[in-house]
């Protein structure tokens, strides 16, 4: 069984990427021990730059997971900061920011980084469009999940078995899974 590293403190995240990769017949193994995160307003450079640095550090292959939220009525914010702004703010008070907006629409993206020792980092990506809802619902998921509606459910009421069908995550996976093929 083919087994690949996925370096992330976000257990989340890594239990999603297991149980999608399972499916696959991918076993991953978490390593927590991170890497350095670029500032940069695109996730893709945070990914392969995260990527290339643990494969290096690692000697083996590795894939990582920057991801965020991108509402549109804040001109894509937190994006790139949303570990930053729900560690700092959570989503009570993104809620609060969004108090007098219409327009709900948000994106959450993926990018998974991957890398080998001595090769080019790849990236792929992932989005599912929903909605910021109007207050936390269910507790499922994590991070963002209570506030994303997706089709009237948000992803904290779906599951994880409804979520990992549809997520940015799973889409970032298969196209992974498509090229390492
Ligand atoms: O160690 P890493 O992998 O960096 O873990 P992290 O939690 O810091 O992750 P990011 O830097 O990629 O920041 C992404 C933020 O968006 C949140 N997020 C990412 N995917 C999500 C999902 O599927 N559902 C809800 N929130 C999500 C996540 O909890 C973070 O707060
Ligand atoms: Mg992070």
């Amino acid at each position: 069984m083919r087994k690949i590293v996925f370096v992330t403190g976000n257990k989340g995240k890594f239990g999603e990427a297991k149980e999608i990769l399972a499916v696959k017949g991918i076993e991953v193994i978490q390593n927590r021990d991170g890497y350095p995160e670029l500032q940069e307003d695109e996730l893709e450079p945070i990914a392969a730059y995260g990527a290339k640095w643990a494969a290096e550090k690692l000697g083996m292959p590795v894939m990582v997971d920057d991801s965020g939220l991108f509402i549109k009525a804040l001109k894509g914010f937190p994006g790139p900061y949303s570990a930053f702004v729900e560690e700092k703010l959570g989503n009570g008070r993104v809620l609060k920011l969004m108090e007098d907006e219409k327009d709900r629409t948000a994106t959450f993206k993926s990018v998974i980084g991957y890398c080998e020792p001595g090769s080019e980092p790849k990236v792929f990506t992932g989005t599912v469009e929903g909605k910021i809802s109007y207050e936390e619902r269910g507790t499922g998921g994590f991070g963002y999940d209570p506030i994303f509606d997706y089709n009237g459910k948000t992803f904290g009421e779906l599951g994880n078995e409804e979520k990992n069908k549809v997520s940015h995550r799973r889409r970032a996976i298969d196209n992974f899974f498509e090229w390492l093929d």
